[in-house]
């Protein structure tokens, strides 16, 4: 059977290599070669290169208004294409249809409708000193590389071009080797609906393409999601030529349930912020922190709607809401950590092991997890695990559940479950976490700046906040009088 061979998207067009290389992309349901993909090697590089400057030139002059028409030209097309696009995100993640038809094509045409709309916005200041004024222009920044990571591909596509290219700058786009295809997608569309060639290209590869974009002097920024060890490497790399930097990285999020909570609501968060994308969510808030007086209740309803409401199976399957896990290396490390688990004493309440589901045998899946008994110190309580193994730990008050909430090098989430305002308040309020939810778990719309405190990451995606990560502003100062001049 033939395979089908996808290629690098330089200049509005698809663009083969010289080199032949090529790597395999497997369907992590069925653990099937879905597709090979072109490397993008010396000769694509320099074309993406070559294309992104002229590419620039033609979409920095462009109005805002115009840049704008074309931007939500695509969110239509991308909303009228949903279905097609989300099941290439299955095939390629391994997530759930009842998920990415619902919400990875629709929050990444979510962002770039609301940098479109906000743009033209964008204003500059002037002011009057002494009898002369200056003002100030945002202008964009130039050509700027997105790298993206393979839990939400499409989506982590659209939020990095969104805010880049409705202010006027040009992209660079690596999409995670695991997950190619979407970006490619989201490119040839972006075409479709008018954008100058060379605006958006993809490059396809591994770190290594990734490391050539970031060390590369012709490239002003660079927009990275991914773990935290690659970061520090990119941001390294960027210091090179003193790029700019968004950093989405990972995190070891802390979840708190005071005893004055809705369980059912608190149960809810858990499950969301554990279990959704079968755990694979940077967010995650897998330290799940109960208070002692309400740990019964909440264990027997967390329990028992884990063993009842998963349903593990083939993703395209509608009745589906837990799928593989990306891969079978980052299957077996997910396990390792439950192991570790074990090992440490924490006590294993449900799951623990990889399923084998009639309906997709084949496929990298683990168990729904969760650890009660745990500890601080232990691994799966410090670490990131991207997996859906969720760790209960009790506490007993409230400066108690801060300090361990916060004794971690990581930032990037945390969720408050109280019935008391100001509580809620006072804690998130202390919490050293970038996207905080009170009652909520997990909800990111456009309109929200997102992005993580401490080693979780730099910048923000999404909100009005984001425009300025892609903009510097210039300051023009206008002489009315004779000059005075001591030569
Ligand atoms: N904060 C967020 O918004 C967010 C969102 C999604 C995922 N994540 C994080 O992403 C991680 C999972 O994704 P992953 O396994 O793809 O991450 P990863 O760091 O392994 O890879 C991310 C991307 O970096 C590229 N890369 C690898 N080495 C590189 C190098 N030296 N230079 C430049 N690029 C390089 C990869 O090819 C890939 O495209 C988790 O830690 C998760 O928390 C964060
Ligand atoms: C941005 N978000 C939370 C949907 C994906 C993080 O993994």
């Amino acid at each position: 059977m033939s395979v089908e061979v996808q290629y690098n998207f330089i200049a509005g067009q698809l663009l083969a290599n010289d080199s032949g290389e090529t790597f395999d992309v497997v369907n992590p349901a069925t653990g099937q070669l879905a597709y090979r993909v072109q490397v993008a090697d010396e000769k694509i590089q320099q074309a993406a290169i070559e294309s992104a400057k002229k590419g620039f030139a033609i979409w920095s002059a462009m109005s805002a208004t115009e840049r704008s028409r074309i931007l939500l030209n695509a969110v239509a097309l991308l909303r009228s294409r949903n279905d097609e696009l989300a099941a290439i995100e299955v095939r390629d993640t391994g997530k759930p249809w009842q998920e990415a038809s619902v919400v990875d094509v629709v929050t990444g045409a979510d962002a770039i409708e609301f940098f479109a709309h906000i743009a033209p916005g964008l204003e500059g200041a002037q002011q009057q000193v002494g009898g002369d004024f200056y003002y100030t222009r945002r202008e964009p920044l130039g050509i700027c590389a997105g790298i993206g990571a393979w839990n939400y591909p499409l989506q982590i596509a659209c939020w990095k071009a969104a805010p880049a290219l409705a202010s006027g700058n040009v992209m660079i786009f690596k999409p995670s080797e695991e997950t190619p295809l979407g970006a490619l997608k989201l490119a040839q569309l972006l075409s479709e609906a008018g954008l100058p060639d060379g605006v958006f290209n993809v490059v396809m590869g591994d770190g290594k393409v990734g490391a050539w974009l970031t060390g590369h002097p012709d490239i002003a920024k660079v927009s990275f999601t991914g773990e935290v060890g690659t970061g520090k490497k990119v941001m390294a790399a960027a210091a090179s030529s003193l790029k700019d930097v968004t950093m989405e990285l990972g995190g070891k999020s802390p979840l708190i349930v005071f005893d004055d909570a809705d369980i059912d609501n608190a149960v809810s968060g858990a499950m969301l912020g554990n279990f959704y994308t079968q755990g694979e969510v940077c967010t995650n808030g897998t330290r799940v922190f109960v208070h002692e007086s309400v740990y019964q209740d909440f264990i027997e309803k967390l329990l028992a709607r884990t063993q009842a409401n998963i349903v593990v199976g083939d993703p395209m399957a509608p009745e589906t809401n837990f799928g593989a896990l990306i891969s079978k290396d980052h299957q077996q490390k997910v396990l390792d950590y439950i192991q570790q688990g074990i090992d440490d004493g924490a006590t294993l309440l449900t799951g623990g092991t990889a399923l084998t589901p009639e309906n997709a045998p084949n496929g990298y899946f683990v168990a729904p997890t969760i650890f009660t008994d745990c500890t601080d110190e232990m691994r799966i309580c410090k670490e990131e695990i991207f997996g859906p193994v969720m760790s209960v730990l009790t506490f007993k008050d409230e400066a108690e559940v801060i300090a361990r909430a916060n004794n971690t090098a990581m930032g990037l989430a945390a969720g408050v479950f109280t019935q008391d305002i100001s509580r809620a308040h006072r804690v998130i309020h202390q919490l050293q976490a970038g996207i905080c939810w009170i009652n909520a778990y997990g909800a990111s719309p456009a309109e929200m700046p997102v992005g993580g405190y401490k080693l979780s990451g730099i910048g923000r995606e999404n909100g009005s906040e984001t425009l300025k990560h892609y903009t510097q502003v210039k300051a023009v100062y206008v002489g009315l009088q004779p000059l005075e001049s001591p030569f």
